[in-house]
């Protein structure tokens, strides 16, 4: 019971480690810099082709999604580096789901993008 209450932090320290994992992703993680750079990109280009506001919500959620996405991976990959650096089948899957997790909301998060920029760039260059 008292071992119980040691564990539970104030919601404040929860967000606190939840910007540590956020800035520590971000440092040392070239797929969620990757990630971060497109985003901005994306944005940007958000800005440049007024896309609408349902439009928008589409953008941020695949944005939000596949940063969480990349960074759930990243957490997956340094538990199974933590438990074994022999190779193991179970170790194996465990990484390649979590890629292929990655893999799916990335070709859902550039389908959307094509749905959206693609024909304002035709119109632009027609
Ligand atoms: N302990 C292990 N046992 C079996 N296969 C593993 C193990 N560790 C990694 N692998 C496999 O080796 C390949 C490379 O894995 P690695 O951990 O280097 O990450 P990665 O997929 O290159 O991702 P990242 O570039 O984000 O680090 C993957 O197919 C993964 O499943």
């Amino acid at each position: 019971m008292a071992a119980d209450k040691q564990r539970k932090h104030p919601l404040a320290s929860s967000f606190k480690f939840g910007f540590e994992g956020i800035a520590a992703a971000a440092a040392k993680e070239r797929n969620v810099q990757i990630h971060l750079a497109i985003s901005v990109i994306v944005i940007l280009s958000g800005f440049i082709f007024s896309i609408n506001k349902y439009e928008w919500i589409a953008i941020i959620l695949s944005i939000g999604g596949m940063v969480s996405m990349e960074m759930i991976n990243t957490a997956i990959e340094r538990t199974v580096d933590m438990y074994t650096k022999e190779y193991h089948p179970l170790a194996k899957q465990a990484k390649d789901i979590a890629a292929g997790a990655v893999l799916v909301f990335a070709i859902a998060s550039v389908m959307i993008g094509i749905i959206i920029f693609l024909p304002r760039i035709f119109a632009w260059f027609s």
